[in-house]
C-alpha cells in the first residue's frame, strides 16, 4: 500500500494514523530527500573504503560495489521495480546506453539494470559533491563539461577509442539535465556521435513517470512502482556522422513513445505537447 502523503520515510502510513503521525507535504519532502542525501553521503563514504581494498583505485570494476550498495536504497522509499527486456543488454562488445534523465533518485533505477562493465557520462560538477563525488570517480564516470561543448567533444572522442579497447559500455543521459515534467527534453547529440564513431549499437532504457509519486514542485514524495524497459539495440554499423541526427531522433521518438506507454499517458497527448 503507498505510504500516504505525509508520513516518515519508508514506513507506509496506518489508515488509523492521526494528525500526529502525519507531517505536511513539504516537511515529508524534506525528510525524505534529506535522508536520501545523507544515505548516499555516509554509502558513498563506506563503499569508496571498500573499493579502495578491493580494487585499488578508479575502475569500473568498482560500479559492482556501488550497484549493490544502491539497490537497496529502494526499500527505504517504498519504491518498486519492473523491469523488461534486460535480455536487450547482451551485446557482443561496447554499446552506447541512452536514457531519459527525471532526478537524483534516478541512481536507483540506474543501479536497478546497470550491466556489468557500464560507466555513466556526467557533468564535471559532480566530482564536488564530497563523497559522492569520490564514489562517482572511483566507478570510472566521464566527466564532461556541459558549457564548453568543444571539450566536451574532446571528452567524448577519446572515449569512443577506449570504450571499444577496454568492451565498457557508456550510460548517457542525452536529455543533459533532469526533467520531471513526463515527458521529454530534446535530445543532445553526443551520444549519438560516439555510437557512430565507435560504431557501437544504442541501447534505449526508458524509465516511466515519477510524476505520481515524486514532483518537487508539489513536495510530492511517496512510495511508488517505476517501470523500465530496456528496448532493443540500434545498430550504428556503417553509419557516418551525417547520420547523427536521423539516429538521435529515432531514438527520441521511439523513447518518448515508451515513455508515455509505461507512464498510461494516453496517446493523444502526444499530438498535442
Ligand atoms: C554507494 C552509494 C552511492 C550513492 C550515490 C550514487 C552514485 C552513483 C554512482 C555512479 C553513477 C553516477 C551517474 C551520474 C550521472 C550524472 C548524469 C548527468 O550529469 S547529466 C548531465 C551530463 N550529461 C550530458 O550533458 C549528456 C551528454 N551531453 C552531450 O552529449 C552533448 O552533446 C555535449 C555536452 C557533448 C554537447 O552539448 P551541447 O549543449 O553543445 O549540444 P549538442 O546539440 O549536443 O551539440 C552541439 C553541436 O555539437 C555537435 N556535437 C556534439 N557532440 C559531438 C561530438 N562528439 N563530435 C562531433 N560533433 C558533436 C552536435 O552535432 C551539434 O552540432 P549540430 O547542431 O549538429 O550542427
Ligand atoms: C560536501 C558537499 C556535499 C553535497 C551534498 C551531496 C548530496 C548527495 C546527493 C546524492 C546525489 C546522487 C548523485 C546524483 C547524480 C545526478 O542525478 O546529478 C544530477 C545531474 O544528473 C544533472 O544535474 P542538473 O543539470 O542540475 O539536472
Amino acid at each position: 500500500m503507498p505510504a500516504a502523503q505525509g508520513t516518515f520515510p519508508g514506513r507506509p502510513a496506518r489508515p488509523a494514523e492521526g494528525a500526529a503521525g502525519r507531517l505536511s507535504p513539504t516537511v515529508n519532502f524534506a525528510l525524505r530527500i534529506g535522508f536520501y542525501c545523507v544515505l548516499c553521503l555516509v554509502c558513498s563514504a563506506l563503499a569508496a573504503v571498500a573499493c579502495l581494498l578491493v580494487n585499488g583505485g578508479r575502475t569500473v570494476k568498482n560500479m559492482r560495489i556501488i550497484r549493490a550498495v544502491v539497490r537497496t536504497f529502494k526499500y527505504f522509499f517504498g519504491l518498486r521495480f519492473e523491469v523488461k527486456g534486460l535480455e536487450n543488454f547482451k551485446v557482443e562488445g561496447p554499446a552506447i546506453i541512452v536514457s531519459n534523465h527525471q532526478s537524483v533518485l534516478d541512481m536507483m533505477g540506474l543501479m536497478e539494470v546497470l550491466p556489468d562493465n557500464c560507466v555513466q557520462v556526467g557533468k564535471k560538477e559532480l566530482m564536488y559533491m564530497g563523497s559522492v563525488g569520490l564514489i562517482i570517480y572511483l566507478g570510472g564516470v566521464i566527466f564532461i563539461n556541459r558549457k564548453s561543448t568543444s571539450s566536451a567533444k574532446m571528452v567524448m572522442s577519446e572515449v569512443a577509442k577506449t570504450m571499444v579497447a577496454e568492451n565498457v559500455k557508456v550510460w548517457v543521459y542525452p536529455e543533459g539535465t533532469r526533467n520531471c515534467t513526463g515527458d521529454l527534453l530534446p535530445f543532445k547529440k553526443g551520444a549519438f556521435h560516439l555510437a557512430i564513431q565507435a560504431q557501437v549499437p544504442v541501447i534505449p532504457v526508458v524509465y516511466s513517470s515519477f510524476t505520481s509519486f515524486y514532483n518537487p514542485k508539489t513536495k510530492l514524495f511517496t512510495s511508488g512502482k517505476i517501470k523500465v524497459e530496456v528496448l532493443p539495440p540500434i545498430e550504428t554499423k556503417g553509419l557516418t556522422p551525417d547520420d547523427v541526427t536521423d539516429l538521435t531522433d529515432r531514438c527520441f521518438s521511439t523513447m518518448r513513445e515508451t515513455l508515455f506507454r509505461l507512464s498510461g499517458r494516453p496517446s493523444q497527448a502526444k499530438d498535442s505537447s
